[in-house]
């Protein structure tokens, strides 16, 4: 406990305290009529009780004397008079500390609504910047949690604490001026007395902070767990493998080594109070004999002791306030620093500005690029090819041999680690992220089934014609999803999903082939790249889907992943894949002609339908 007393330890303290400014002018940009209007209420809540405190006495004496001269006082009303106002305005000055309390918790209560989403807003913005490895970093997702989690209120908390801290320094001068006159020894009693109570707050307030951030990555798992179990698109195979019990036990085990160290901190943070606390109540009475003392001995007039406890009193919870503000300012600073500690990260070093390639129609290369995800093994090797306009290319291989990997590269969701891949003879680096991202249609196998209408989920395939419906016709149609669609109660309106009232469930060919709609909804994509589209459609539509996939896509690039062979057989160049790297390459007819492992393949599969 003492070493929290050492000066050594105040400095970390201190110099946590800069996120305050930061804070104070995010108050100020969210509204600063609510800010002036806070400052205003404090300052007035901050004043008044003292000026009560001075009339109280007056009231008092008041009496006292008004008592002596009633008896003998030929208009007595004329000696209540004077009695009677100070007491009026005693309870003016009463009923304006309630206004100016009100007012203050009014705006607080607004204030900390608008901050709260514009704080949310910022972490929105900046997770929008953030690259997928960064995303998919678990260090920066409990970041992006933690930030989440606490950060948007403690701004607000941190200026009211500034605010509160104000307002009791403005009371305790006041109530120093008034204290001077009777000792300046009774004002250092009482700082002294809350002393200690402050330093033991401040350390404790740190280890709740270290405690809440050494336990993100089991906050995070809790809530995985809350999800599986709560979440209609787990909850069918939890059912049925009968998780539940196992989930929630690990559940439970969690909350308890989490709850243990809490209960730990808060009992030793709840006893230290009270004993540092007991240091402040007996300097209290120990000045409060003192003026009882004066008062017997005739140094003070009755009203002067009323008004002394009533300052004793709350000069002290003044200061007590005031030391827990700080504590707490210094709590929301450590909160505060996690979220800027977030919105600092430091994002992909900028973009290119390229519209148009250096080689128009090169078409797409691939020169000897090798990949590693963050952290994983190396993933791609040596991966060089070159592909035309409106030739086709099918991927094969095993699964996790690299084939969705590459085409996230192409999409430049990751940056290669070596060697380069260029459209029309430029670097993709190099390209603008809006115009290479326009030009390229992708369908990833792991596509998101948005709980929103029909139409929007293939709207999203072109944020330009989000809300087209004659585009929304077309993509369905190239799609093959306008039949089911049609059928369905509310046609192109009619809600998907089960989060929402009235939401439809789809099969999972009928999710697929939205999907595939969606990538026709892109009519500016030149490069179209589908990811096993028709894993879940069965023989008859997939032949249907590829063959409008060939019809459509004659003048474009189509990059086509399946290990259906049926399907993979019409591209005009087959690129089979192991381990990461290219083994094979060439047509269908080459590639059986060669004897190699697509050949093997092939006559495997062909087995199987024979
Ligand atoms: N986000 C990721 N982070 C780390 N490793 C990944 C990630 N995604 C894939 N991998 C790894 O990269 C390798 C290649 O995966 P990829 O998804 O490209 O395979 P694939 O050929 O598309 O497989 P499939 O046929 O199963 O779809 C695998 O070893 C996989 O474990």
């Amino acid at each position: 406990m003492l070493r929290s007393l050492r000066p050594a330890n105040l400095a970390p303290f201190f110099s946590i305290l800069s996120y305050s400014r930061r804070a104070l002018s995010l108050v100020w940009k969210t509204s600063p009529l609510m800010m002036a209007g806070l400052a205003g209420a404090t300052l007035i809540a901050g004043v008044l009780p003292a000026v009560a405190a001075w009339v109280g006495q007056l009231i008092v004496d008041g009496v006292v004397d008004a008592a002596e001269r009633y008896a003998e006082a030929t208009e007595p009303l004329a000696v209540l008079t004077p009695v009677l106002w100070r007491v009026a305005l005693e309870g003016a000055i009463i009923a304006l500390i309630a206004l100016s309390q009100r007012a203050l918790e009014a705006q607080q209560s607004l204030l900390r609504a608008r901050l709260g989403q514009r704080v949310n807003v910022m972490i929105l913005d900046k997770a929008g910047e953030l690259s997928l490895a960064q995303f998919e970093n678990s260090e920066i997702y409990d970041r992006l949690t933690r930030a989440r989690r606490e950060a948007s209120t403690r701004p607000l908390s941190l200026v009211n604490r500034t605010f509160t801290l104000s307002q009791n320094l403005i009371s305790l001068a006041s109530f120093g001026v008034l204290l001077v006159q009777f000792s300046p020894w009774a004002l250092a009693i009482i700082v002294l007395g809350a002393l200690p109570v402050f330093f033991s707050e401040a350390r404790f307030s740190g280890e709740a902070f270290r405690l809440f951030r050494w336990r993100s990555p089991q906050m995070r798992e809790q809530r995985y767990l809350e999800t599986l179990l709560a979440r209609e698109d787990s909850i069918s195979e939890v059912r049925l493998f009968g998780l539940e019990p196992l989930l929630r036990q690990r559940y439970r085990a969690i909350f308890a080594r989490l709850y243990d160290e809490e209960r730990r901190l808060t009992l030793r943070r709840t006893l230290w109070g009270f004993i540092l606390g007991l240091l402040g109540t007996l300097t209290f009475y120990a000045a409060y004999g003192w003026v009882v003392l004066e008062t017997v001995a005739g140094t003070l007039t009755l009203g002067q002791m009323t008004m002394y406890l009533m300052v004793f009193r709350q000069s002290q919870s003044a200061l007590s306030a005031g030391l827990t503000a700080i504590s707490g300012m210094y709590e929301d600073n450590l909160y505060l620093s996690n979220l800027y500690e977030f919105l600092e990260l430091p994002t992909e070093p900028g973009q290119g500005s390229l519209t148009e390639g250096e080689v128009p129609g090169d078409g797409l290369r691939f020169e000897n690029v090798g990949f590693a995800y963050p952290g994983g093994r190396s993933a791609l090797h040596d991966i060089s090819l070159h592909l035309r306009p409106g030739e086709s290319l099918a991927l094969v291989g095993e699964n996790g041999s690299g084939k969705t990997t590459l085409i996230k590269l192409l999409t430049r969701l990751y940056q290669p680690d070596s060697g380069r891949i260029l459209l029309d003879g430029s670097d993709l680096r190099d390209w603008q992220l809006g115009t290479l991202r326009r030009r390229i249609g992708v369908i990833f196998q792991d596509f998101v089934r948005y709980q929103f209408p029909v139409g929007e989920n293939l709207g999203v395939g072109d944020i330009d014609a989000f809300s087209d419906e004659q585009r929304w016709r077309e993509a369905a149609h190239r799609g093959l999803a306008d039949d089911f669609i049609d059928a369905l109660p509310e046609g192109y309106h009619t809600q998907l999903g089960r989060w929402f009232k009235n939401g439809q469930e789809l099969s999972g060919g009928q999710w697929q082939r939205i999907a595939l709609s969606r990538a026709w909804m892109r009519e500016s994509a030149d490069i179209l790249v589908l990811d096993e589209p028709t894993a879940a459609m069965d023989a008859a539509a997939e032949a249907a889907v590829f063959e409008r996939f060939r019809h459509y896509s004659r003048d474009k690039t189509a990059i086509l992943i399946s290990h259906r062979f049926s399907t993979v057989r019409s591209a005009d160049v087959i690129v089979v894949m192991a381990q990461g790297r290219i083994i094979e390459r060439g047509s269908h007819a080459s590639l059986l002609a060669a004897g190699g492992r697509y050949a093997r393949l092939f006559e495997l599969q062909a087995a199987g339908y024979r």
